[in-house]
């Protein structure tokens, strides 16, 4: 069953110093089924944060249509769920207030949003930390409630623009592999914005690439690699390097500096 429907989306913004109008994306179609875990890739600029900030809601399309469990999204709505790469989180409340507030806003009663709260803290590793405020949290940590507070809210789709881009590279293995974890054992609808080839071959089912502005999906990429994965046994993986080499062919494949060269190049 498709969770999430993209159609034919266009967008064009007005240039900040020509007021031309410009073209970022351009019939952009391809749907996420449910449970699925789809990245999407694409030289910088080519309109990836534009693609997820029209599907969470905050920009509006200029043609074609998004759709929900089968419900036109016409703004943002509880559906779907976003975790940002800066953590978008109420530094006046608590761990624990900022993960049952979701559930608070829709009406579940107290003991049963607190209980709901510690389950979605226990699975992203933050147990014990429920009375901390973010400010006293690392960045990993501060992401990890990031997600803990989207799940909670349990949306139909989950929104992730490069949630671990500002993460020092070690601790974003480890958060990617977390992330991998639950969603093996939960299986929301993920959505994931990226540029690291490697993050997106890892963590996805399949990888959409975008061609270079005005951007048109270039391919879908199958992801063939076993379930549960870890860092260790992926990369030893014919079918990561292989899987890892098409996308970067189809990166490398738009022939312009500016576009492939700003991927992160994989090792
Ligand atoms: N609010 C805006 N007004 C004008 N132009 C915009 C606006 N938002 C985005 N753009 C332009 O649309 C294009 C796509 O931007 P977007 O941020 O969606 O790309 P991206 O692929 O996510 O970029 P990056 O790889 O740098 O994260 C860019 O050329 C950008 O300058």
């Amino acid at each position: 069953m498709t969770a999430l429907e993209i159609k034919a989306l266009r967008k064009a913004y007005a240039d900040d110093y020509s007021g031309e109008e410009v073209t970022a994306i351009d019939e952009v179609s391809f749907g996420v089924r449910k449970g699925e875990f789809v990245s999407v890739l694409g030289p910088s600029g080519c309109g990836k944060t534009t693609v997820l900030n029209i599907v969470a809601g905050f920009v509006e399309a200029s043609g074609g249509t998004v759709s929900v469990d089968g419900a036109p999204v016409h703004g943002p709505g509880p559906d779907r769920g976003v975790v940002f790469q800066s953590h978008a989180l109420f530094p006046w409340k608590t761990v624990l207030g900022n993960v049952a507030f979701g559930p608070r806003m829709r009406g579940v009663p107290k003991p049963e949003r607190a209980a709901r709260a510690r389950e979605f803290l226990d699975l992203v590793g933050l147990g014990g930390f429920e009375h901390r405020y973010p400010h006293e949290l690392s960045g990993g940590m501060q992401q990890r409630l990031g997600v803990a507070r989207v799940l909670a809210n349990e949306p139909a789709v989950m929104l992730m623009d490069e949630p671990f881009a500002s993460i020092d590279a070690q601790t974003r293995r480890k958060l990617q592999e977390d992330l991998t974890g639950i969603f093996e054992s939960r299986r929301p609808t993920v959505f994931f914005v990226t540029h690291d080839v490697d993050e997106a071959v890892f963590l996805s089912d399949r990888v959409v690439v975008l061609s270079r502005r005005p951007s048109r999906v270039r391919e879908i990429v199958d992801v063939p690699l076993p379930r549960p994965r870890r860092w260790d046994t992926a990369v030893a993986l014919p079918e990561f390097r292989a899987t890892v080499e098409r996308v970067n062919a189809l990166l490398a494949g738009e022939g312009d500096e500016d576009g492939a060269a700003e991927v992160v190049a994989s090792s």
